[in-house]
């Protein structure tokens, strides 16, 4: 069987904040030993694969992807219902050169709005196991952000800063399906991006197909694991850190029969946010990069203008 696919295999570092069920204590030896492996993960891939296997987070996404099927199975015109004023939230069908893709994107507090509107009589246990998901990877974005203030020797008091480019969360389902004209071993694929905001949690059903560009450009598929995600640093964690995280390039490829279902829990900063570089990381090694600029005016700019270097000639100095 011939492969188009000159793929190489990279191997993502792996991390696990929990040690026998019980997770790191910050400011401990063993967690600032884990904050330097992190920002360098994220200096030098943009993303790692963290393991994570608590008991309410097994079981949301469970449920997640259960509903999954039954969500992309609602009638065509209900899902055209899930429309956002928010770039990237409402709901799209997209049929690239051989995939179809579809998508949906829903805020925190859009969840309950959203179940009923592709439910009518409700979907209780959706709706819990999303507000669940996303207020644990809350959680997890602020351990991460910390790890990465940490990494570089920042003090605490920065917290608040951290705090505010990760207030909201935004869950995305996705599925990709390769179009019946395709012959079954031909790839086909998402088109290559950098996520827009601050972190993503990422996972799948087991139908992989992501893959990510290294530094050196060479693509890798990337393997989830069942009890975990891929992080992935995002154009404003970038900016952030005055370009010292790399925020990875990734896309998706799949091929065959099978379609592929994934979701993705973005952090981000809330709209009128202003993203600046933390100040203690312009030095004369990493002059200023970035000029300060409004987050909810940078997503709309990538939403009309679908580059991967939209931070750049956004923001770039
Ligand atoms: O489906 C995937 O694995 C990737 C999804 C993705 O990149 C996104 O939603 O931004
Ligand atoms: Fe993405």
């Amino acid at each position: 069987m011939e492969m188009a696919c000159e793929n190489e295999v990279m191997v993502l570092p792996c991390f696990d904040f929990c040690k026998g069920g019980v997770t790191l204590e910050e400011g401990s030896e063993e967690w600032k030993e884990m904050s330097m492996k992190v920002r360098e993960a994220c200096e030098s891939y943009g993303c790692f694969i963290l393991k994570y296997d608590e008991i309410s987070i097994k079981g949301a996404r469970e449920v997640i992807f259960k509903s999954m099927k039954p969500l992309f199975d609602v009638s065509e015109e209900t899902k055209q219902q899930h429309i956002s004023p928010k770039p990237f939230n409402t709901y799209k069908f997209k049929n690239f050169e051989n995939l179809n893709y579809e998508s949906f994107g829903v805020d925190d507090a859009e969840i309950e709005n959203f179940t009923n509107l592709m439910w009518p009589q409700g979907n209780t246990p959706l709706r819990e196991a999303l507000e669940c998901m996303s207020s644990k990877m809350s959680e997890i974005s602020m351990f991460v952000l910390k790890m990465i203030m940490e990494g570089y020797g920042v003090s605490q008091n920065y917290i608040s800063a951290v705090e505010s480019i990760k207030s909201c969360s935004n869950i995305r389902f996705n599925k990709y399906k390769a179009s019946a004209n395709s012959n079954d071993y031909d790839h086909v694929t998402r088109f290559p991006h950098t996520d827009k905001k601050s972190l993503t949690f990422l996972c799948d059903d087991g139908v992989q197909g992501l893959h990510v560009l290294s530094k050196t450009g060479k693509w890798s598929e990337i393997t989830i694991p069942q009890h975990g995600f891929v992080v992935l640093v995002g154009d404003i964690l970038k900016a952030w850190s005055n370009g010292r995280l790399h925020a990875a390039t990734h896309r998706v490829e799949v091929s065959g029969e099978r379609e592929r279902y994934s979701f993705g829990v973005f952090l981000a900063p809330k709209e009128e946010v202003i993203v600046e570089p933390h100040e203690l990381l312009d030095d004369t090694l990493h002059p200023l990069r970035y000029r300060p600029f409004n987050y909810g005016k940078f997503l709309s700019y990538c939403a009309s203008n679908l580059k991967d270097d939209a931070l750049e000639v956004f923001a770039g100095l």
